[in-house]
């Protein structure tokens, strides 16, 4: 059966400004529909309704054919964010298509759902949430969610946003409970309507300074990597980069 794949945006080449593949030039599909309301949620028109109208149905070869429209021959990799695209059993039709197209994949998902195709894809990326959200982690699914991927050989990650030292403590509690994985904190931005790129990246880098110096003072983040989200300071707040 071909699926039908709610999807929002699809743009790029840009390059990925977060976690463990930070600077690699990528395409970008967002799905559509979140199973989490994060309060600081960055692109919370993928499921509050506002963009509803945006959303349209594609099969997997017609999510390649916009690719290709959209990146011409200038990708190898795209990256499926959303929305949660766990929520999505009919991504993995996707995945396997671009696969025998020879294209990398990498997915951006909070760790509450699991789906069969996850195992396929070659770059995955967890982010629990943390206190500052709103949201609630269910270890259970994250635990297995971790062993999957183990078992499977998986090139994964986690990542935690930081907005405040409660999120500090929470992105320790995750790094110390699955030690084996590489561990990513990143910088929250508190202000995802701020239109001044300038006065953003300013904000960005201070609250990365504080970030930064957090980890370097925690024994407990001596394997940690700190970043900020690169494409927020080179671009701003502005969308589909
Ligand atoms: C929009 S989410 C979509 C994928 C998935 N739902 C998730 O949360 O991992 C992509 C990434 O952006 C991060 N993010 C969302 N809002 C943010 C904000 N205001 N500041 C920093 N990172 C944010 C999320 O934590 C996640 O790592
Ligand atoms: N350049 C760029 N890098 C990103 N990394 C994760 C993103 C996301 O929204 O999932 C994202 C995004 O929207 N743009
Ligand atoms: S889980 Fe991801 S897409 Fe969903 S509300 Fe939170 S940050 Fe936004
Ligand atoms: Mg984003």
């Amino acid at each position: 059966m071909v699926s039908k794949i709610p999807v929002i945006e699809i743009f790029g080449p840009t390059i990925q400004g977060e976690g463990m593949v930070i600077g690699k030039k990528t395409m970008f599909v967002r799905t559509a529909g979140c199973d989490y309301a994060c309060s600081w949620c960055d692109s919370a028109f993928t499921w509050n309704g506002e963009e509803k109208g945006r959303i349209v149905l594609m099969t997997a070869e017609e999510i390649f054919q916009k690719l290709k429209e959209t990146g011409g021959e200038n990708f190898s990799h795209v990256t499926i964010s959303g929305g949660n695209p766990l929520l999505l059993k009919g991504l993995g039709e996707l995945v396997d298509l671009l696969k025998t197209h020879q294209i990398r994949t990498a997915v951006e998902t909070q760790g509450s759902r699991w789906q069969n195709w996850l195992p396929d894809v070659n770059d995955v990326t967890i982010s629990p949430k943390p206190p500052s959200s709103g949201m609630h982690t269910d270890f259970e699914t994250l635990d297995r969610m971790i062993e999957q991927l183990t078992l499977a050989g998986s090139h994964f990650c986690l990542k935690v946003v930081v907005f405040d030292e409660k999120d500090f403590d929470y992105a320790k509690k995750i790094h110390k409970r699955y030690p084996a994985v590489p561990f990513y904190l990143q910088v929250g931005n508190p202000d995802i309507a701020l239109p001044d790129r300038d006065a953003l990246a300013k904000m960005l880098i201070g609250r990365y300074e504080w970030l930064v110096n957090l980890t370097l003072q925690a024994e407990e983040m001596n394997d940690a990597y700190v970043l900020p989200q690169l494409h927020a300071l080179v671009w701003g707040n502005k969308r589909g980069v």
